[in-house]
């Protein structure tokens, strides 16, 4: 009898756990557009990889999904949606993708950026968040971005048709003195070098490493093998990438030795004696810092350089607030910051208007039932984080630059809930980001004019022009930038 109960208390709970893996499993997947036979959305995909944005908001819903060659690429349209699944499930939604070449080959799967979720990435999160993450910490480092801005303005002046490559060498100037306290000397600069070449590697190792992370057993074929000609590179890669990581390393524990390291990320970790399995992980979140700020930092700078070409009256407006706070006789620093709301808004417009990272991709490691939609285990989530902050529904005339946008009583959200992306993977950089690109920001406008260039007598006119690409960078222009009456300052 009671084994009979038993069994019929077996079966009724089967039956009940069949039925509800049914209903689950019959959500539908977010709606997207029609795929062609076999290839699926892969052309859409392959916009998506191009020029996110030509694509996106394309549809009316705040969740789309495209299908193509067995992937799911679910793209989170709306700040609520990225907000309901990578905050607030962030638990299954911080993985990353897998990448075979880049990362296990070339050895990019060891950077904060590209690990997988798990133990060794909040290691990683917890030093930034230590470190670079709260105001007490970041404090030690406003003294060199200070000093690195007011460099960089010197160096502008001196040469100011290199815009470009300025914004780039500060950027890189001054990451290094955070991560490693290494002062970078000059053009070629080795440290430099070494950096810049691994990071170019992660950019080559991904477009090129499509086909391996397609059919991961290419890497273990030989090198002659029909399109196994990636091995030759990968040895030459990986060698650049540990270089990157390690000798820089090695500086600052021989400046440790010597007693003369100057205060940075990596030093003032080490001097708090490190297990080596801890010290591996400093090496690579360090590098890390490089990765994030190298296209970042140069491309919000460059950004602010041509907000003011094309909008003087913001220009104009922003240096009467800085001379009223600072006066004529020092530069502003970080002290200054609540003190210019202006210049405030003028650096939250730029990271709206100025959306480098399009896209970011995060993976579910599980099933995640959504406002009637079934998310499987596996899909890419790829917020949108360009249409959120360019959406007219959401902010006036988006293309405009216009700081008045987050002043006043009407204000339109704030840029920095989006631009660092959400959850567990959001930018452990946006701190010291947002520091840095307050502290140049008025340092420019305390010590510079920047106008419209004029070739042979008539004034270039610029417009809103962003490159295609994976990263959303600038269009080089002109500009012209002359001294203003504060440029004794910059002398010493
Ligand atoms: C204005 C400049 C910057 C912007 C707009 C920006 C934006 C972003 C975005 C959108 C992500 C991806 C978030 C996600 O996947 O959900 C990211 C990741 C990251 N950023 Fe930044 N970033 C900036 C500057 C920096 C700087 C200066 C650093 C240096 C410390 C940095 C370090 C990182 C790291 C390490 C990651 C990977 C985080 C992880 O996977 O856990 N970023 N950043």
């Amino acid at each position: 009898m009671v084994a009979h109960l038993l069994t019929n208390a077996c079966l009724l709970g089967w039956a009940l756990y069949l039925v509800v893996r049914l209903v689950w499993k019959s959500s539908p997947l977010p709606p997207g557009p029609p795929g062609w036979p076999l290839i699926g959305n892969l052309l859409d995909v392959r916009t998506l990889a191009d020029a996110p944005y030509k694509m996106l908001g394309a549809m009316s819903s705040p969740i789309i999904t495209l299908r193509a060659l067995g992937a799911r690429y679910i793209i989170l349209d709306s700040s609520k949606v990225a907000e309901d699944l990578l905050e607030k499930q962030s638990p299954i939604t911080s993985n990353r993708p897998h990448f075979t070449l880049g990362g296990e080959l070339v050895g990019y799967n060891k950077a904060t950026g590209f690990l997988q979720y798990g133990d060794t990435h909040r290691k990683h999160r917890k030093l930034f968040n230590q470190h670079i993450g709260i105001k007490r910490s970041l404090v030690v480092f406003y003294p060199t971005v200070e000093a690195e801005a007011k460099q960089f303005v010197c160096n502008l002046l001196k040469n100011p048709d290199d815009l470009n490559v300025h914004c780039r060498r500060t950027a890189a100037r001054c990451v290094f003195r955070i991560s490693h306290g290494y002062s970078v000397k000059h053009d070629g600069d080795l440290f430099q070098e070494m950096s810049n070449r691994a990071l170019h590697i992660v950019f080559t190792a991904s477009a090129t490493g499509f086909l391996v992370d397609l059919l991961p057993i290419l890497q273990y074929l030989p090198e002659w093998f029909p399109g196994c000609g990636f091995h030759k590179d990968t040895k030459r890669w990986r060698k650049i990438v540990d270089d990157a990581v390690n000798i820089p390393h090695e500086f600052v524990l021989e400046q440790l030795a010597k007693g003369d390291a100057e205060p940075s990320f990596t030093s003032r970790l080490l001097q708090q004696g490190l297990t080596p399995e801890d010290e591996e992980i400093l090496k690579w979140a360090s590098f890390m810092m490089h990765l994030g700020a190298s296209d970042t930092m140069p491309s919000m700078l460059l950004a602010f350089f041509r907000a003011m070409t094309m909008y003087p009256e913001v220009q104009k407006k922003a240096q009467a607030e800085v001379d009223s706070i600072v006066g004529d006789d020092r530069l502003p620093t970080m002290e200054d910051r609540d003190a210019l709301p202006y210049v405030n808004a003028i650096c939250m417009e730029i990271l709206r208007w100025n959306v480098v990272l399009p896209i970011s991709g995060h993976v579910s490691t599980k099933d995640i039932h959504y406002e009637g939609y079934l998310i499987p285990k596996g899909s890419f989530l790829l917020p949108n984080i360009w249409f959120i902050l360019s959406n007219p529904e959401t902010y006036q005339d988006p293309e405009r630059f216009d700081p008045e946008r987050f002043l006043g009583e009407h204000q339109q959200p704030d840029p920095r809930e989006a631009c660092f992306g959400w959850g567990r993977r959001a930018c452990p950089g946006a701190r010291l980001a947002e520091s840095m690109l307050f502290i140049y920001v008025a340092t420019a406008l305390a010590t510079l004019n920047v106008s419209r260039y004029v070739e042979n007598g008539v004034e270039c006119v610029l417009t809103y022009e962003f490159e295609e690409g994976l990263l959303r960078r600038i269009k080089p222009f002109k500009c012209r930038i002359t001294p203003r009456s504060k440029g004794d300052l910059l002398e010493g």
